[in-house]
This record gives C-alpha cells, sequence and structure tokens, in this order.
C-alpha cells in the first residue's frame, strides 16, 4: 500500500545519500551497522512487494545466474590507449609538440608565450572501462578490449559499490558515457590473496590481475564477493552540455555520484607537470592502490579536438610513466 511504497522509497533515498556520501565525498555519515540495518529493511519490504523493486534499487547490485559467455559491445568512441613518456624530454617534446599543434607560439628561450593548461591524474594500475547512464541510469557497463570492441560486463560492474547505479541530482545529460579505471586498493588485493590461500583458490600476482580476473568472472556473485573500485576518468559518448575543460568535466562527474581521483589537479605548463610527476613519485609507495606513472591531458577540450588522435593515440594526453619497479627486472 502507500505507505510501503513511501517507506521503500525513503530508504532507497536514504541508502544511496549514504553511500554517496561515504564513497564519493569520503565523509561517512553513519556506522556500517545502520547501513547494513536499512540494507535489511529494505531488502525484507522488497521481499514482501516484488511488484516494488525497480533496477536502480540498491538491493540490485548482485545479479542472478552466472552466464555463459560475455556479449560484444561496440565503442562508438574508440577507447584508445596512451600514448608513453620515459624521460622529462619525453615531456617537454610532448608539451612542444601540443603547442605546435596549436600553432601557438613555442614560446621564446624564457618559456615565453601562453602556457598549455593541463588536467594531472595518477595512472592507475586497472583495467579501463565504459558505463553507460541513459536518463541517469546504469544501463551498460564494458570492457576496453581492442578499443573498439569490448565485453558486455553490465552485471558485474553493477556489484562494484562506489558505481553509482543512478546518478545524483539533476542536469545530466540524457546518453552519458562515462570512462574509467576499475582497479584493487592493495589493501583488498592482499586481503583477497589471504582468503584465497584459505579457501584453496589460486592467488593473483598483482592488484591488475586480480581486478581484471575479478571483472571478467561470469558469476556476478563472485565479482561481489571481491574488492573492486571505480574511478572516472573520462567521458565517451555523449548527448547532452557538459563544462568545457577536463577537469571541469570531472569536478562535475563526481557531482552527479561518480567518484574521481583525490589527487586530481591543474598545471599550468611544462614545468608545473614536472612538479606533479615528482610529488607522485616520492608519493607512490604510500597511496593505497597501485600506479605506474601520472596522466597528463590538455585541459582545454577545444583544443583536445583540434589535436585530435594520431593513429591509435590521443595527441592531446600522455602518460609519463615511474621506471619500473625493480623487482620487474630480476
Ligand atoms: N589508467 C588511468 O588512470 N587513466 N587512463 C586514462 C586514459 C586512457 C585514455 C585516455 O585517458 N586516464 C587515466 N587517468
Amino acid at each position: 500500500d502507500a505507505t510501503i511504497a513511501a517507506r521503500i522509497l525513503a530508504l532507497r533515498a536514504e541508502l544511496d545519500l549514504h553511500s554517496h556520501r561515504y564513497y564519493v565525498l569520503d565523509e561517512p555519515s553513519i556506522p556500517d551497522a545502520e547501513y547494513d540495518r536499512l540494507f535489511n529493511e529494505l531488502k525484507a519490504l522488497e521481499a514482501a512487494h516484488p511488484e516494488l523493486v525497480t533496477a536502480d534499487s540498491p538491493t540490485q547490485r548482485v545479479g542472478g545466474a552466472a552466464l555463459s559467455a560475455f556479449g560484444e559491445v561496440r565503442h562508438e568512441v574508440p577507447m584508445l590507449s596512451l600514448g608513453n613518456a620515459f624521460e622529462e624530454d619525453d615531456l617537454l617534446d610532448f608539451d612542444r609538440r601540443v603547442r605546435e599543434g596549436l600553432d601557438l607560439p613555442a614560446g621564446d628561450l624564457f618559456g615565453g608565450g601562453a602556457e598549455i593548461e593541463y588536467c594531472c591524474e595518477p595512472k592507475l594500475d586497472g583495467l579501463a572501462v565504459s558505463l553507460l547512464y541513459e536518463n541517469g541510469l546504469l544501463v551498460r557497463g564494458a570492457t576496453r578490449g581492442d578499443g573498439s570492441t569490448g565485453e558486455d560486463i553490465s552485471t558485474n560492474v553493477r556489484t562494484i559499490r562506489n558505481v553509482p547505479l543512478k546518478l545524483h541530482g539533476e542536469g545530466w545529460p540524457s546518453v552519458l558515457e562515462v570512462r574509467g579505471e576499475v582497479f584493487m586498493s592493495k589493501a583488498g588485493f592482499d586481503a583477497l590473496n589471504a582468503r584465497q590461500v584459505e579457501s584453496g583458490g589460486k592467488t593473483f600476482a598483482n592488484p591488475r590481475n586480480a581486478a581484471a580476473g575479478s571483472l571478467r568472472q561470469l558469476d556476478p556473485k563472485i565479482t561481489a564477493s571481491r574488492p573492486l573500485e571505480f574511478c572516472c576518468y573520462g567521458i565517451g559518448r555523449v548527448e547532452g552540455e557538459l563544462p568545457t575543460t577536463q577537469v571541469g568535466i570531472l569536478q562535475q562527474l563526481r557531482v552527479w555520484g561518480l567518484p574521481i581521483s583525490r589527487e586530481l589537479k591543474l598545471a599550468k605548463g611544462a614545468d608545473a607537470c614536472l612538479a606533479y610527476y615528482r610529488d607522485i613519485g616520492e608519493r607512490r609507495a604510500s597511496l593505497a592502490y597501485e600506479i605506474d606513472g601520472v596522466v597528463f591531458k590538455v585541459n582545454d577540450l577545444a583544443y583536445q579536438r583540434e589535436l585530435g588522435f594520431r593513429a591509435r593515440e590521443p595527441r592531446w594526453a600522455i602518460a609519463h610513466k615511474f621506471p619500473a619497479s625493480e623487482e620487474l627486472t630480476e
């Protein structure tokens, strides 16, 4: 009846708010035990009134039966990998190529000429994923695959606790494809391997393999049991309005409930990018997740479009890698 339906809607709204504060704002608002109590109350009410269940209810994260195979997804906007910089000079070359590509003055010996603004982030070492939202609802998830065709992992991405099943607030585009990295934290990885040893399951070599193996499970219940996280870093297909800078878009995605990197920064010019690279490099061991470099992207989207994509890599972005860690060379 109406009061039950109202209670169900109130519980969903409250649970979504707590998830948003916990996963996106990093400001938990209630103890986990209280969250679980509300969640169980909603689960019980929905079990008694199945006709009131909707796909965006927090109880609908873990799908049903295991798939026999993954469907295929065609990426309308190709998901490309990044070109690499290894040395400082490679980064300076990148900045020079960007300025040349935009017909901007190369800047005199003393670094004159308007500096290019870059959006800076750590390069998470997980696997790239596309999430498609239509009218604010999560309707599909896909792996990068070969950049043009990926695997449909929609039931599995729904089990990732910090992926919103429904966008927050309002004003989001009717079609919004977001791209980001699915990864496992160092602590989550260690705990998973410990559990695998206990249960006689196989252990994983590193968090990236663990994330890939967990996400590409045909049984969503296994994926749901793995400590996966998602971090947004860009967009694909969009029908509607978005801010006109990379940083502005990411900050807007966060408002709509999508998690972004807490290390996001705007840098003016190549020297500021080098300072960011050095700062993240110094803090790398203490980060909660594995990274293999940092990523610099031209912040102005009009500039990004003007620079376009060379063959298979964006001209407007570069991954600046750290030296491979010593254990890899043993
Ligand atoms: N792995 C990672 O953290 N990435 N990957 C990109 C990317 C890949 C292609 C365009 O952008 N950006 C970030 N922060």
